[in-house]
């Protein structure tokens, strides 16, 4: 396996020309640039917007179609009380520290990454040892002008525990992140002084919805939490059967303290995630995961990790999940469909893995998480997270809410269950509790069988009892004998209900498209001694146009030709773009390159006769001659992926014609 970023062609990959390439063919460019630009917001141009689209397109066909999966499009202004609910209000944060010498705000674990990181580096430098660069955020760089790590040579048994930290970034919390600071002495080069011990920065951008701002929102992080509260409905679209899975795609709002590496650590992102909800009883199993237990993954799971190890073999993913390396099969469905989309839409397979979270690592919600990660000029980067995130989201809105979050199933024999039930008196609890009715009635209906057991005590002996309701005055609400029964009855069950467990697969858009740039970014020696030319050999289905379309010069009589071939490609719905500007053939073709463009149909005097035209393919820059229909035929079963550029060669004849540039004269 790869382990530093190569071109496609395993070149050293040149970001700062990438990176300058993209801007100048506008994939993106910082937001509000000419005010000055705002950290971690960025515009897509032309190509960038088409690149998405189309990554989006082959998600939909890949999951939304092939798995029956229901599209929801949710509010992005999320009410405080869902986030409260969801737990984000309280645990959504990342740990941040002050520079109480210049002001500078820190993110505490990239703070610890990145000294730790250049004191390992200053120790390769006095070893004499190779040392790669990995990153160049600008207030990194600024830092380290200001207090460049000097090549100073560390203790063995410094360097391991270091790298021991290192591997274990993501784990600490804020306390021991503040111990790490103390422990290793690390200074804030730009001030040369310790930051102060790191506090939580919750992620969410707050709002208020409406003119009296008494209804506090967010802007929400994830979208996973509307389809969550469309559960019940979506359950009886789907006629009330499990599983099924629900899926969106939209932006999603993050606070990020230090927004770094491009598109990599952005404030505003599209996000797609799909909600698989699963019955917990009979071991999560899925009912096409025969059809993906051969497909072979890299998976670094926790115990690989804690030995420090970062190599892997590959693994099928039915042996993984028959080992126990992966918890489920619905789990293991998902990350084996993860890895066929991320291949669909040209990510280097030699360049994927899947980690699994530590536990301590895992977001606030989940049983189990698996990231697919992809190795980029910046490292290994989460582009997909897969969690299994239990019954938690379901459980907390309907113990919040009282809505039945819940699926109802026929038992095949009845069940006879003899359970402390709760019976409320409706004439008199509605009114004693007045609007906190239902907040306190949905706390009740929650309470656990020790709970009941130990509040009909309660109510026997003192004739009331004390529940705690989230929300409601101090949290402890009193309820009175005649307001409620609790007792413990005998009753036949002919329904089974029980709350879903969710697997959910999370895509970063962007981080996935940024990684997809890169791995498919390579350079071509010019011909001419110039400069060496970037290309992105993106496959067909994602490549933002499809066809170039050049006249060999400005005669009028390619003119006509050109807007007719550019017509029959709208028809067929493949996108091109005609070039007749006054740059030679090859220098349009290069631009061109650079855009991921394909295939490239030059027409010139030979077409004005016969009707023929060349096919230029972007990766080899082979050209076959034939007429308009073999050509267009060719061209359509490129770009819908049933034909390869080799086929197209084999079928149709060989151009070995004018050189490109001679013909411009
Ligand atoms: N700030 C961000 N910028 C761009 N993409 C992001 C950002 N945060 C999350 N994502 C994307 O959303 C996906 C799902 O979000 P998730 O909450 O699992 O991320 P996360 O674990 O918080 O990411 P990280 O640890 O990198 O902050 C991630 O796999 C990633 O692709």
């Amino acid at each position: 396996m790869t382990t530093t970023a190569t071109t496609l062609k395993g070149q050293p990959l040149d970001r700062p020309a990438l990176d300058s390439m993209l801007r100048r063919r506008m994939f993106y460019t910082p937001a509000f640039e000419i005010y000055g630009g705002v950290a971690g917001l960025y515009d897509y141009g032309p190509p960038g917007c088409s690149l998405q689209a189309n990554i989006i397109d082959v998600w939909r066909k890949h999951f939304v179609l092939e798995e029956d999966m229901l599209e929801v499009d949710c509010s992005v202004l999320t009410p405080h009380e869902v986030l409260k609910t969801s737990g984000h209000v309280d645990k959504f944060a990342d740990w941040m520290c002050k520079d109480p010498k210049n002001g500078e705000i820190i993110r505490a674990d990239h703070f610890v990454e990145e000294i730790l990181e250049s004191r390992l580096k200053g120790d390769k430098e006095a070893r004499g040892q190779k040392v790669e660069e990995k990153e160049e955020d600008p207030k990194k760089k600024k830092r380290k002008a200001k207090g460049v790590q000097e090549a100073v040579k560390l203790d063995d048994a410094v360097v391991q525990e270091y790298e021991e930290v290192l591997a274990k970034i993501d784990n600490y919390n804020g306390e021991e992140l503040g111990e790490l600071i103390k422990k290793y002495d690390l200074k804030n080069p730009a001030s040369g002084v310790q930051p102060s011990p790191p506090v939580a920065f919750n992620l969410m951008f707050q709002t208020a919805i409406g003119p009296s701002s008494n209804l506090p929102g967010y802007l929400r992080p994830e979208t996973a939490q509307g389809q969550f509260l469309n559960f019940s409905k979506l359950l009886e679209f789907n006629q009330g059967q499990v599983p099924f899975a629900s899926a969106s795609i939209g932006r999603s709002y993050r606070n990020e303290i230090s927004p770094r590496a491009g598109l990599l650590r952005v404030r505003e992102f599209l996000m797609a995630e799909i909600e698989h909800f699963v019955d917990p009883e009979g071991g999560k199993k899925h009912p096409r995961f025969h059809e993906v237990k051969d497909i072979e993954l890299v998976l670094l799971n926790r115990t690989t990790q804690l030995s420090g190890k970062t190599h892997v073999e590959k693994i099928s993913i039915g042996k993984a999940v028959a080992d126990g390396i992966v918890d489920n099969e619905t789990l293991g469905y998902f990350m084996a469909r993860i890895h066929l989309f991320l291949k669909k839409i040209g990510v280097d397979q030699s360049k994927i893995r899947f980690r699994q979270h530590m536990a301590n690592e895992m977001a606030h919600y989940a049983a189990d998480c698996w990231d697919a990660e992809l190795l980029t000029s910046y490292g290994w980067v989460e582009c997909v997270g897969c969690a299994d995130r239990s019954a938690y989201d379901l459980s907390v809105h309907a113990k919040r809410t009282g809505a039945p979050l819940i699926v109802r199933e026929q038992r095949a024999e009845p069940l006879v269950v003899e359970e402390w039930e709760v019976e409320l008196n409706k004439k008199k609890f509605g009114p004693h509790f007045k609007k906190d009715g239902k907040t306190v009635e949905a706390a009740v209906l929650a309470t656990t069988q020790e709970q009941r057991e130990a509040l009909a005590k309660d109510l026997n002996e003192k004739g009331s009892i004390t529940v705690e309701v989230a929300g409601v005055g101090d949290g402890k609400v009193e309820i009175p004998k005649d307001l409620i029964t609790i007792e413990r009855r005998t009753r036949t069950e002919h329904v089974r209900e029980y709350t879903p467990n969710v697997i959910e697969p999370s895509f970063g858009i962007g981080r996935i498209l940024y990684a997809l740039m890169e791995h498919n970014f390579w350079t071509r020696a010019s011909e001419g001694g110039d400069e060496a030319r970037g290309v992105l050999s993106f496959p067909p289905t994602v490549a933002p146009t499809k066809v170039l379309i050049v006249p060999l010069s400005s005669n009028e009589q390619f003119r006509p030709i050109c807007y007719k071939l550019s017509q029959r490609l709208r028809k067929l719905g493949i996108s091109s773009r005609i070039d007749d500007s006054s740059a030679t053939i090859g220098k349009r073709y290069s631009r061109n390159d650079e855009l991921g463009t394909p295939l490239g149909i030059t027409v010139d005097f030979q077409t004005v006769q016969d009707s023929t035209i060349t096919l230029r393919d972007r990766d080899t820059t082979k050209q076959v001659r034939a007429d308009e229909d073999k050509i267009i035929a060719a061209i359509q079963s490129v770009v819908d992926g049933s034909k390869e550029w080799k086929d197209v060669e084999a079928e149709l004849p060989i151009f070995e014609g004018q050189e490109i540039e001679v013909a411009t004269r």
